[in-house]
């Protein structure tokens, strides 16, 4: 909204380009010492509950979810304020074997954001067996070599104990034999709000000292737009299968306080578009005589209405960017 600029630079102090840890000054947020603050950032192969975990340890939902896997994309942080320390949770997009050049991208982000952040997690569902999925990660992970690693065990409420107790076993196992020394092997069900305080403690201890980097109550330092664009996807991605899931991309194209309005009933206007590949895709995003379309925007609508707090109308158009996925300047259009 125009009223509440949101650019990382202008809050941080920081531009993208320099390194995370630039800012740190030692002393307190209020000159005291001890104070703790840091930056964490989650992996896992897609759908290992990296997203959720986020949001119980900030306490609100400040990036999407979903139960298709690999719907992260944008880097969005979540904000943990505490007497004690500041920790700066880096949602990254799931590390993956890349097969598109958005993949390729993807892996660069997710490795430059490894080696600048104080701590990586991986994130291991307790109800699965670990892959070769997790292998890959692990073994990009022991090639950052200075940053401090934690494993999680999630999702712990879909195993029994004797499920959890031989997957914290395989877990250290892994990284005997990739050679990282995990600094805490944790289990976690952040649906449960299992031991998701002791996390975000163990995950303070391991945070340099330094000063409060973000103001209080700041959850996320995600452009507003970026967010209502991961609402919508969020939205759009509801009941969709096989490879759409990973053509559809979101722009909101223009976002604003109507003017004219009493200022106790705001409105917002949002225009958006919803990027598909094809135009089969298109059809299938609208649906009949439009109803798909118009249920997408409605559920969009709510969750965007709850985080902002403001009315809003959302104007929703469905294009064609063909072949988005594998094309340099569409991609660049598309914000990757
Ligand atoms: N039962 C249970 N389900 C969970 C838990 N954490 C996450 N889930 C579910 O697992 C699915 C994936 O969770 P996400 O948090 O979106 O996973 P992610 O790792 O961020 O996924 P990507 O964005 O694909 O990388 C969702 O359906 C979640 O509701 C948990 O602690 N318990």
């Amino acid at each position: 909204m125009s009223e509440t600029p949101t650019t990382p630079g202008s809050r941080s102090g920081r531009t993208s380009g320099e390194r995370l840890d630039d800012h740190r000054a030692g002393g307190g947020a209020d000159g005291s010492a001890g104070f703790r603050s840091g930056f964490a950032s989650f992996v896992g192969r897609p759908n290992a509950g990296k997203s959720t975990l986020t949001n119980a340890l900030v306490g609100s939902k400040v990036v999407i979810t979903s139960s298709k896997p690999q719907t992260t994309r944008t880097v969005v942080r979540g904000i943990v304020h505490r007497p004690d320390s500041q920790l700066v949770l880096v949602d990254t997009p799931g590390l993956h074997r890349p097969r598109t050049l958005l993949g390729e991208r993807l892996n660069d982000l997710v490795k430059t954001t490894l080696a600048e952040v104080d701590v990586v997690a991986v994130c291991f569902p307790a109800n699965e067996k670990i892959g070769p999925g997790d292998r890959f990660i692990v073994a990009e992970m022991a090639k950052v070599r200075r940053t401090t690693k934690v494993a999680i065990a999630t999702k712990t409420d879909l195993a029994t104990p004797e499920q959890i107790g031989q997957h914290l076993l395989d877990i250290a196992a892994l990284g005997a034999e990739t050679g990282i020394e995990w600094a805490e092997i944790v289990p976690v069900s952040a649906q449960a709000g299992d031991q998701v305080e002791l996390l975000q403690d163990l995950l303070v201890a391991l945070l340099p000292t330094g000063p409060q980097l973000y103001p209080d109550g700041e959850l996320s330092d995600a452009p507003e737009e970026a967010i209502v664009a991961e609402l919508i996807r969020e939205a759009a991605l509801e009941g969709v299968r096989d490879e759409l899931p990973h053509s559809i991309a979101v722009v909101v194209e223009e976002m604003g306080l109507r003017e004219d309005r009493p200022e106790d009933r705001p409105l917002l206007d949002i225009h958006a578009s919803v990027f598909v590949e094809r135009d089969s895709q298109k059809g299938i995003m609208i649906g009949h005589k439009g109803s798909r379309l118009r249920k997408v925007g409605s559920d969009a609508r709510v969750q965007i209405e709850a985080l902002l707090g403001t009315p809003v109308y959302l104007d929703l158009r469905v294009k064609i960017a063909k072949d988005w996925q594998r094309d340099p300047r569409q991609l660049r259009r598309l914000g990757f």
